[in-house]
């Protein structure tokens, strides 16, 4: 039994540009998993064909474990059409650009825009994350106007390295805090025919938190 007696899966996905780095940001936020002996992960090179999964589990500050399913999607064009088919099972999206690929950052919008249009805006919660933070010499794209653009489009913002491990776990912890949230107050619902957020343990379905209740941790 998991802590809480409760157990989640929550499927979010990394999105952005070819080569701004989701591989890299993802492999090294799971082999930062406690009890994972791995040796430090290679900045990753290959292109990403299609979708690719890791998953990570994490206990979350409000009390219930998360598996997280990570859904590395391919920036190429090309793959566009297998990647658009997984959007609409996510509940969370990290939009990827690199600080220093202006144009990486100008297609956050269209991003953003493609996830709601499948999704619509009630059930994904996004970060928008300026990576290779480490390229101080070359960045294009100042953390003043990305901040701008995340509060535009109503998300928050952080920038990463994977080459640094900077930032890496706190935009993952992040965004999974945020989607617990969401959940608790009842923003976010709990769906039989969507796989965004499941109940994997215990079938106890969280609700909104009345004037009476106090949220906490899950009590089922
Ligand atoms: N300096 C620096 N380089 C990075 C960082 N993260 C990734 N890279 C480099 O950026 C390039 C692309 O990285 P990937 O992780 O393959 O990028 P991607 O976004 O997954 O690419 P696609 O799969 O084609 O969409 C590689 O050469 C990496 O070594 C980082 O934090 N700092």
């Amino acid at each position: 039994m998991e802590a809480g007696g409760c157990r989640y899966q929550f499927r979010i996905a990394l999105l952005g540009d070819a080569a701004v780095g989701k591989t890299s940001l993802l492999r090294r936020y799971v082999a930062g998993a406690p009890g994972i002996l791995e040796p430090e992960p290679e900045l990753e090179s290959v292109p990403t064909v299609g979708v690719e999964f890791y998953s990570r589990t994490l206990q979350l500050r409000a009390g219930p474990r998360v598996k997280l399913q990570l859904w590395d999607t391919a920036g190429q064009e090309r793959f566009r059409c297998i990647t658009r088919s997984f959007y609409r099972n996510v509940v969370g999206v990290l939009l990827v650009f690199d600080v220093t690929n202006r144009k990486s950052f100008e297609h956050i919008q269209d991003w953003h825009q493609e996830v709601m249009a499948t999704q619509g805006p009630d059930k994904v919660i996004f970060l928008l994350v300026g990576h290779k933070s480490d390229l101080q010499s070359t960045r294009c794209v100042s953390a003043q106007e990305a901040e701008e653009l995340a509060a535009s489009l109503g998300m928050a913002f952080m920038e990463t390295s994977a080459k640094n491990n900077c930032n890496v776990d706190l935009a993952f912890n992040t965004l999974t805090d945020a989607i617990q949230q969401a959940l608790q107050q009842g923003d976010i619902k709990l769906e039989e025919d969507w796989g965004g957020v499941r109940l994997t343990q215990n079938t106890q379905i969280p609700r909104p938190p009345s004037s009476t209740q106090h949220p906490g941790p899950c009590k089922c």
